[in-house]
């Protein structure tokens, strides 16, 4: 074998400063997700390890990497792998993480109706086309509304051995609902320990499978209910949804500061119903006003995650059983959702414990 001393790891490193990822907004040597770089003459190997799911980026991915390392004078042969790696995150003082799952982000509004279980769903079905293990607890006491919008209304959970319940499953993510449990026209009576009891049970005695994330669809609103659970649920971050109304932005600031409140990081704001765009003419209109949701996000120093426009077909698609991002995965919506769940998925990542060091496992065989 033919010797190249010009090949060393730091020309390889080199080469890929400023090759930012769209996603991490930072090179991959600096986000620490290049890996097991292996030089054997005029050979460079070299992996991506992403802390997100993102499966169809790794095509691209691995193509501006091999560009880079190609381009690299006197290099023949370049081998990119791609992959993701997920990692379990601390979770709030003084509680446990759940048995098989690895982060749990709760989704939460200041109040009801402002499209925080659509939300919920379409982040899970975003990050389970990623290629993500994911599942979904509908929390929603006073409105549990998942069933419906998976298309699983009236089915219930089995237990294998008479104390845990299987999670139900749609689109390849694993469901479990309070709706499941409750008659659908049953009054919503419950005192607030009752419920907050009923919950904690429901997240855990549900054998979940290997998650590496468990969204969970919060009540709404912060009063006590809220504040028991987000104390009691391990949870890695919540994402906060709401409308641009000014009235809903002062409930979303409630929620923000009830989450800071029991130590629990805010992984940003979901502006929902922000523009109606007329299904006749295309006119768009700010109905509820202008950047309120962007304003809010910088007050308090959190990230605006995506802006969804009031739009016919998500409550339609929603309706029907098949979210936007399964039942249109082509449309615009579909394609905020999948961003939204990125930008998630990414303040997940960067919570990494994982402080490994450049380029693990280097091996260079110029001799
Ligand atoms: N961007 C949107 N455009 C059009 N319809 C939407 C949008 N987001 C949500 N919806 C619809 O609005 C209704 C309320 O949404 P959703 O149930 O998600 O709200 P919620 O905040 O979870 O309410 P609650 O807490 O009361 O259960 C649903 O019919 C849903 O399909």
């Amino acid at each position: 074998m033919t010797g190249n001393p010009a090949i060393t790891a730091d020309v390889v490193l080199a080469a890929l400063a400023g090759l930012i990822d769209p996603d991490l907004q930072k090179d991959y040597v600096a986000a620490k997700a290049a890996k097991n770089l292996r030089i054997d003459g005029a050979s460079v190997a070299l992996d991506i390890e992403l802390p997100f799911p993102a499966q169809s980026r790794h095509g691209a991915i691995r193509a501006a990497v091999r560009e880079r390392i190609a381009a690299i004078a006197g290099v023949s042969d370049v081998e990119i792998g791609v992959s993701t790696k997920i990692i379990a995150h601390t979770v709030q003082h003084g509680l446990k993480p759940l048995p098989g799952v690895k982060n749990i982000v709760a989704v939460a509004s200041g109040k009801g109706g402002v499209g925080k279980s659509a939300t919920a769903v379409n982040l899970a079905l975003a990050l389970a086309s990623e290629g993500a293990r994911v599942g979904l607890l509908d929390a929603d006491i006073y409105g549990p509304s998942l069933p419906q919008m998976l298309g699983l209304a009236g089915s219930q959970p089995e237990s294998v051995d008479g104390q845990s319940m299987e999670p139900l499953e749609a689109f390849g993510v694993q469901v479990m609902s309070i709706g499941f449990l409750i008659e659908p026209d049953a009054p919503m009576v419950w005192r607030g320990p009752m419920v907050t009891q009923a919950l904690d049970q429901l997240l855990r005695q549900t054998r979940w499978h290997e998650l590496d994330y468990l969204v969970v669809d919060m009540p709404p609103g912060t009063g006590d209910i809220q504040l028991t659970l987000a104390q009691k649920f391990p949870v890695t971050g919540a994402v906060i949804v709401t409308t641009p109304q000014d009235i809903a932005l002062l409930d979303a600031r409630k929620g923000l500061k009830m989450f800071e409140k029991v130590g629990i990081p805010i992984l940003g704001l979901v502006e929902n119903m922000s523009i109606h765009i007329c299904s006749n003419c295309g006119h768009a209109e700010h109905i509820f006003g202008e950047g309120g949701g962007g304003r809010m996000a910088a007050d308090f120093d959190v990230e605006l995650l995506g802006s969804l426009p009031l739009d016919r077909s998500i409550r339609e698609l929603a309706d029907a059983g098949r979210p936007t991002v399964v039942g249109a995965p082509d449309s615009k919506a579909a394609a905020i959702y999948c961003e939204i769940a990125r930008r998630v998925a990414v303040k997940v990542g960067e919570r990494a414990k994982d402080m490994s060091s450049r380029f693990p496992n280097i091996v260079v065989q110029n001799t």
